[in-house]
């Protein structure tokens, strides 16, 4: 079958509006419009071409992202693009380079932490791209003494730096701050005197995250001025004095709460990407099955391969709301913090932590099902998930290993849960702490399967499930004499603990999210399912925990696994209709098995004529090392 749309007959089967659903995908009308303009925008320009990245020497590949970024920024200001518009190409061009850093973590430390003064120096330099900003936390080994290691942009384009060091005055150390340092000159791009820089070399996947100029970056008896530490925290004066003004101290972690907010919304899109890949491949992938003489089944209505992507899917759309909720608290605290007001500061460090680690593993790991649900053609780069993998996976360390998060998230729900005794009541994402008492000894009252489809009776199992695991953390720390002891011994406990509050936290969004006003025909009804596909995937999941801590009984989790595989019939029927929803263009895509129109098997013919291995039917080496081969077997054959 050649051409047309291979995937109508799916599309028809659709319950709901898929217009009205892509608005609710986006955010807003407006959010829509902008994307669907500038990813078509994208898409049409040939200067944007992505398929020959994995064919491409790391210098050739480099070269071509500098000149993408060059052409995107001369794209941005002759078409006048606001800084939403011009976010959104870069979004869909789809190629990690050093404007992420400028724009992701440089720019927002300046703003974050510069004082007034320093932000009217450096942000317009900045914003008209004059000078370009790297981020350089992280180090070789262990402590701020040694060699930066990894800061993007760093290694081969940043002309300046946000450095975090040791501040020493007097020969006292303050800890670490942060410093606008810069690091080549703006005339020829060589490292300024005392400064060592350069890539720190090859990382997994052809293409994929070797775009950037991951770098390394060394320090010898460099002088900066004073006035470039950033000093909206703590300041030195002109005779050396430190002080500190009168906000806490974490400010100065302030632009990771930015980042990993921003990094739970991008979870949601690498895996709906992944998940449209799959779906769609599902749907025209046929294997056995056939009865009579019968078309094969379409893999998609396999019981096992629905179990396997129906989940993903749910889960793409519950990181989309858990993060416009993030969004909105990351808004909530900055204006809070512009008022003086820092008792939510914790709360956004957690959820940001927190909601970074389990988005971005659920992610990963569901970036590698969708190749497997692929069968053997996922692990075609043609098929764009090896990719989307190697690219996406270092999310799980950036930003914060995933595990180190966690724990400080296990911290706030200790600190959330002894501040209890003394009568201070929990808000916000922890306030079901103030039920403790009920929490701890309530019955889950499912009987029938349906039961299961109540919001309140889901969202009661996952409270309990949360407090009783933090509340036993809790009690087994307090038999630690030495508390840090105790937290180093029982880390296990409390980072499964810190999950279960996580969980928590995106089904009682998904939830809330239902609560509101949504229109269009079936939109709402078909969130419902996707709602309950999640929570009870994962209370399948993780039944050891609701069995363990009592929540649940074993015939009521089993009763959970019925509805869930009932829930999966009634997505069957939409499924490529939620894909379509988010609105993805061929070319974002950047998949054979994904594509729009479901006619897979000619273009993956077609694509793989156009590998540089088939320029020749003969291969080069042939002559050198085949053609001996041959003759040495022949002659031994002959004697
Ligand atoms: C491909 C495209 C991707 C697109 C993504 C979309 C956009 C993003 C844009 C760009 C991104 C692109 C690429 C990725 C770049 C990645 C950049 C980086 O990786 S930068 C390096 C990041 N490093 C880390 O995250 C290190 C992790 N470690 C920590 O976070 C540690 O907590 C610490 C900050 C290093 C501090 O450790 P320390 O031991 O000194 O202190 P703690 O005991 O942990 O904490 C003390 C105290 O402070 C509170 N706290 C900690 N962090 C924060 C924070 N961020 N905000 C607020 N508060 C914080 C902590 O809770 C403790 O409080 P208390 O218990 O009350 O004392
Ligand atoms: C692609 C990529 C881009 C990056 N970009 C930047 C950038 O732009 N700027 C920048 O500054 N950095 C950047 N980084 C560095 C990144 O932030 C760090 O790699 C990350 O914070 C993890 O730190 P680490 O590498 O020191 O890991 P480690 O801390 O050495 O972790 C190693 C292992 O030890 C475990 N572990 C560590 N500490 C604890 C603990 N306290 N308790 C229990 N277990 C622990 C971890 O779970 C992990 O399993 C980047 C990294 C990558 C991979």
């Amino acid at each position: 079958m050649e051409g047309g749309d291979h995937l109508a007959h799916e599309r028809k089967k659709a319950q709901f509006d898929v217009e009205a659903m892509k608005i609710v995908w986006a955010g807003s009308r407006h959010a829509f419009e902008v994307s669907d303009r500038i990813s078509k925008l994208v898409a049409s320009d040939p200067a944007f071409r992505k398929d020959n990245r994995p064919m491409l020497s790391r210098k050739e590949l480099f070269k071509n992202t500098l000149r993408k970024a060059a052409y995107a920024w001369k794209r941005i200001i002759e078409l006048r693009l606001s800084e939403e518009e011009a976010s959104k190409l870069r979004f869909y061009v789809d190629e990690p380079a050093f404007t992420d850093l400028h724009w992701g973590m440089f720019l927002p430390a300046i703003k974050g932490q510069g004082t007034e003064e320093q932000q009217q120096k450096w942000l317009p330099l900045a914003y008209k791209m004059q000078i370009i900003g790297c981020y350089a936390q992280t180090e070789l080994g262990h402590g701020s003494n040694s060699s930066k290691w990894w800061p993007g942009g760093l290694g081969k384009i940043s002309t300046h730096a946000v450095v975090y060091a040791r501040l020493i005055t007097d020969g006292q150390d303050h800890g670490v701050h942060g410093f606008i340092v810069q690091l080549r000159s703006l005339d020829d791009h060589s490292p300024l005197p005392g400064i060592t820089v350069g890539d720190i070399g090859m990382k997994f996947g052809n293409g994929a995250y070797n775009t950037m100029d991951n770098g390394v970056l060394r320090f010898d008896h460099v002088r900066i001025p004073r006035d470039q530490m950033l000093m909206k925290v703590s300041q030195v004066s002109r005779e050396g004095k430190y002080s500190q003004s009168n906000v806490p101290r974490q400010l100065v972690y302030g632009t990771m709460v930015f980042v990993r907010q921003t990094i739970v919304a991008d979870a949601s899109c690498a895996l709906s990407r992944a998940v449209c890949i799959a779906t769609r491949y599902s749907a025209v992938r046929r294997q056995f099955g056939s009865q009579n003489g019968g078309p094969e089944t379409q893999v998609i209505d396999y019981k096992t391969q629905q179990s396997r992507l129906f989940p993903l899917l749910a889960s793409a759309y519950a990181f989309r709301f858990v993060g416009e909720w993030l969004k909105w608290l990351y808004t909530d605290v900055t204006q809070r913090l512009q008022a003086n007001d820092f008792s939510t500061l914790p709360e956004a460090h957690a959820c940001t932590a927190g909601l970074k680690s389990l988005t971005t593993a659920a992610t990963a790991d569901g970036i590698e099902e969708c190749r497997k649900l692929c069968g053997g053609h996922g692990y075609l780069c043609s098929s764009g998930l090896p990719e989307l993998f190697a690219v996406y996976v270092p999310a799980c360390t950036y930003e914060g290993d995933n595990t180190v998060l966690l724990l400080q998230v296990a911290r706030f729900l200790v600190k959330t849960l002894s501040q209890l005794g003394s009568g201070k009541q929990p808000v916000g994402t922890t306030a079901y702490m103030g039920q403790v008492e009920h929490l701890m000894q309530c019955h889950c009252n499912v009987q029938k399967a349906e039961d299961w489809l109540k919001p309140a009776v889901i969202l009661e199992a996952f409270e309990a499930r949360s407090a009783r695991m933090s509340v036993a953390c809790a009690k087994n720390l307090s038999k630690f004499t030495n508390p840090e002891e105790g937290f180093a011994e029982l880390s296990g406990d409390l980072v499964e603990a810190a999950i279960a509050h996580c969980q928590l936290i995106i089904v009682s969004k998904f939830i809330e999210k239902l609560q509101q006003d949504i229109p269009g025909k079936g939109v709402k009804q078909q969130l419902g399912v996707l709602c309950n596909i999640y929570a009870l995937f994962l209370l399948h999941k993780h039944q050891g925990d609701f069995l363990s801590t009592g929540c649940i009984t074993p015939k009521q989790a089993y009763l959970a696994n019925e509805q869930l595989r009932a829930l999966y019939s009634q997505a069957r029927p939409n499924a490529i209709a939620l894909v379509d929803a988010f609105n993805y263009t061929d070319h974002y895509l950047g998949s054979i098995l994904g594509c729009y129109d479901g006619n897979v098997y000619p273009k993956l013919y077609e694509a793989a004529w156009k590998d540089p291995l088939n320029d020749s039917v003969v291969p080069d080496g042939y002559r050198e090392y085949i053609w001996p081969m041959l003759k040495q077997q022949l002659r031994t054959a002959r004697l």
